[in-house]
């Protein structure tokens, strides 16, 4: 058996499924591409400076507080080329980390700032993530890279970003999703958007349950039908622990383990949101002992400092998990993305159980 460390975790074949584009950007790119484009707006103005404060102003207990630093990288973030290198280095990062697949969101309505349009947009940052395959190919490391288009839940373009996302199916747009403050905009204002999405037969998920609770969770299923749950995390509050010690399920926690409703769980970004006061007392541990269908997630790299292995080695360290347990995690999120089945199955008898099966040894 391999120990467990930073290093054996980067080698382990992992699967992400909730990653923001405009959350991931490498702090040295950020001020190149300031630079570049004449934003003058930047807290720090080195490499070191700026990722201090991304960590910091991130830490911040409120998700309103949090949003406010993609200010930043969404001004960076408006030209073709600042677009494809962008994701050009978030697929070269995510090999370099071990990830084999990835979905990855950004909202393709907060970059027409300099005139694209939302499929220009869209275009540009399939290019750049196919030419990040490549390049880490040529490493000899592999990951496939599948987009989530997200409309942003306090603006009324949801249903063109829903069919936006129909358009490009098939040209490696694999999903939709809503993602912002979710107090005061519940998923049920995007109704029609979710409901072309279902008419079309297409995949969603719906950021619910971070910053908001049951009600939130409660919409994204009953009425809105999502396929998976962005965080997902307050599902606990319909869990109670009886005086023996044992959790009772509510009838919305049953439903979502019941349905293998799968939960995009992302520790280090709930902590700064103040979703979850301590890693210690990150539901991942109850949920995943209770057997929901759980997975790792780094939410926004750069504002969590973090990646998939790092975010892994938090929960080994937080609740002694083993590589059974982080193999299980990963088929968990294999078996929820949304690339065909044949695909998912392929990726996991072909890549996840062998690479598992030498470190388990
Ligand atoms: O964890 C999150 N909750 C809600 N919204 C989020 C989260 N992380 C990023 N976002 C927002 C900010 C980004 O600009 C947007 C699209 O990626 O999604
Ligand atoms: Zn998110």
């Amino acid at each position: 058996m391999t120990a467990l460390d930073l290093s054996a975790l980067r080698r382990a074949p992992k699967v992400l499924l909730h990653d923001h584009l405009d959350g991931g950007l490498r702090p040295e790119t950020v001020l190149e591409l300031a630079r570049d484009c004449g934003y003058d707006g930047l807290p720090a103005d080195t490499a070191p400076a700026l990722a201090t404060w991304f960590r910091e102003a991130a830490d911040s207990g409120s998700l309103e507080r949090y949003l406010e630093t993609f200010a930043h990288t969404v001004a960076v973030m408006q030209t073709p080329t600042g677009l494809e290198r962008v994701a050009r280095e978030c697929a070269e990062d995510l090999a370099d980390d071990g990830v084999v697949y990835a979905e990855v969101r950004f909202a393709p309505e907060q970059h027409l700032e300099e005139g694209l349009t939302l499929d220009q947009v869209v275009e540009q940052v399939l290019l750049g993530f196919r030419a990040g395959e490549s390049a880490a190919e040529t490493r000899g490391q592999r990951v496939r890279v599948g987009v989530l288009l997200t409309a942003m839940r306090h603006a009324a373009r949801s249903r063109e970003i829903a069919e936006l996302a129909v358009r490009f199916r098939g040209r490696g747009v694999v999903g939709f999703d809503i993602a912002g403050a979710e107090a005061g905009n519940p998923p049920s204002r995007h109704l029609d958007a979710f409901e072309y999405m279902r008419n079309n037969n297409a995949h969603f998920t719906i950021h619910a349950g971070e910053a908001f609770g049951l009600p939130s969770i409660h919409e994204a299923i009953a009425f809105c039908g999502t396929d998976r749950l962005g965080h997902g995390v307050r599902i606990t509050d319909d869990i109670t622990i009886g005086d023996d010690g044992v959790p009772v399920l509510g009838s919305l926690a049953n439903y979502v383990r019941d349905k293998r409703i799968p939960l995009e769980l992302c520790p280090s970004s709930n902590v700064q949101t103040g979703a979850v006061d301590a890693l210690e007392n990150h539901p991942f541990g109850l949920l995943a002992r209770l057997r929901f269908r759980v997975t790792v997630n780094t939410d926004n790299r750069l504002m969590s400092d973090t990646t998939m292995s790092r975010e892994m080695l938090r929960l080994v360290e937080t609740f002694g998990y083993g590589w059974t347990d982080l193999e299980r995690y990963t088929i968990n999120a294999m078996k929820s993305a949304f690339i065909p089945f044949d695909q998912r199955l392929q990726l996991i008898d072909e890549v996840i159980k062998p690479g598992f099966a030498v470190l388990v040894g």
